[in-house]
């Protein structure tokens, strides 16, 4: 046996959400672009959970859904009252607030696909709360209760801020959701599954999957970028930290991908939003900064940027805390998580390779007091 490093080119299931071919990224067939142009977050999770978009009347039922069940239990709001807010990353409090939902829910052990759709719809509506809720406590501040009428992108914003969102800010997080929404298996997704594969729960799916989307190779990365663009500064010291940086054999987060090789997709959506909320805050320095990046990175390492990198600006120059980045790509990577997990569920068996065992051969045993 030998072993496949990371797993690269592993081909570990079938699956009809999402495809990368040729560098091409599409939901159910539909192009990225199109979806990033066109279609509203609520739109995207009904087509990853029914395999086909919704009709107006089904979407609006869909977004009445989701609102409805937004409101978390109180205890969940206590708990996140409880941890120490100076040093909690909202990662960390997201995977134990969603952990601790569970045993709210009364259906978190019923594996019946309607019952594994409920929880579908109460986990993606809450999590949001969650992000929101989470924010406003440690700013000394109560939690807003959701709105009636309005859509996952504005609620999320409302319940965050405290106050109705511009329709600029709607529009990119919107677009941010859908960008974010699935990415075949990605090591997240895949933990998902993984976890389900042993018919665990919907809960546990999730929960798996948002320690694994924290980890900076992965959906930390964007946090990392504006911490890395905060201590350049200053447009004129972006090459020379990269410089330094490469020197170091050190990483830029932000670049490179395991399997694009020209150019992530959705990178040129979140490069475009990136120049144009810079440019409406005064804030050019940090798009302009991540350009020269992008391109040197390119031109000396062949590296193209990924989702993670113009995010980081983006969600900067809309005024979010950077440590949030992070919980706001799980609240969009939710809805992949859970089609796939509905999918695993629907065609399971036990997912468990092998390990090329590398090390002593077999010993024997000495007792303790013979060592
Ligand atoms: C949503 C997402 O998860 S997108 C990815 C988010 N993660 C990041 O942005 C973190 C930075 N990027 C990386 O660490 C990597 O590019 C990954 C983890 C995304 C994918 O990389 P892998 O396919 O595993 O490639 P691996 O890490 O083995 O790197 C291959 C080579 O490219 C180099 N390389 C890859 N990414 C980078 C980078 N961002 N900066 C500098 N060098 C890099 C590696 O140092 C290595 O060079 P070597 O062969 O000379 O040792
Ligand atoms: O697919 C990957 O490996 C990482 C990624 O871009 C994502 O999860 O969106």
């Amino acid at each position: 046996m030998t072993a496949t490093k990371g797993l690269e080119g592993v081909v570990a299931t079938q699956s009809s959400i999402s495809s990368i071919i040729d560098d091409q990224l599409t939901y159910v067939g539909y192009r990225i672009d199109d979806l990033a142009e066109n279609a509203s977050f609520e739109e995207v999770v009904f087509l990853l959970w029914n395999l086909r978009l919704p009709t107006q009347v089904e979407l609006d039922q869909f977004k009445q859904e989701l609102a409805n069940e937004m409101a978390l239990p109180q205890a969940v709001i206590d708990h996140l009252k409880s941890y120490d807010l100076k040093t909690v990353h909202p990662m960390a409090a997201l995977r134990t607030a969603v952990s601790l939902l569970g045993l709210y829910d009364e259906e978190s052990d019923v594996m019946e696909e309607e019952a594994n759709r409920r929880k579908a719809v109460r986990l993606q509506a809450k999590i949001s709360t969650i992000v929101a809720a989470f924010a406003r406590i440690r700013q000394g501040l109560e939690p807003v209760q959701p709105k009636q009428g309005v859509g996952y992108a504005y609620n999320f914003l409302y319940m965050l801020n405290g106050k109705e969102p511009e329709d600029i800010e709607i529009e990119a997080i919107n677009k941010a959701l859908v960008l974010h929404a699935d990415h075949e298996l990605n090591a997240s997704t895949f933990t998902s599954r993984v976890c389900v594969a042993t018919l665990s729960d919907m809960y546990s799916g999730v929960t798996a999957a948002i320690g694994a989307l924290k980890g900076p190779l992965h959906g930390g990365a964007n946090e990392q970028v504006m911490k890395m663009l905060s201590e350049i500064g200053e447009e004129e010291n972006a090459i020379p930290y990269i410089e330094q940086k490469l020197a170091n054999k050190e990483k830029v987060m932000g670049m490179g991908h395991r399997v694009y090789r020209t150019g992530d997709p959705r990178a040129k959506h979140l490069k475009k939003m990136s120049e144009e909320l810079t440019k409406l805050t005064g804030q050019e320095k940090w798009y302009n900064m991540s350009v020269k990046i992008e391109d040197y990175i390119k031109r000396e390492k062949g590296l193209p940027a990924n989702v993670d990198f113009y995010s980081a600006s983006v969600y900067h120059s809309l005024g979010i805390d950077h440590d949030l980045f992070t919980p706001i790509f799980a609240m969009s990577r939710f809805s992949g998580w859970i089609a796939h997990i509905l999918e695993q569920y629907s065609n399971n068996r036990l997912i468990r390779p092998r390990a090329d065992y590398v090390g002593p051969n077999t010993q024997e045993y000495v007792t303790v007091e013979n060592r």
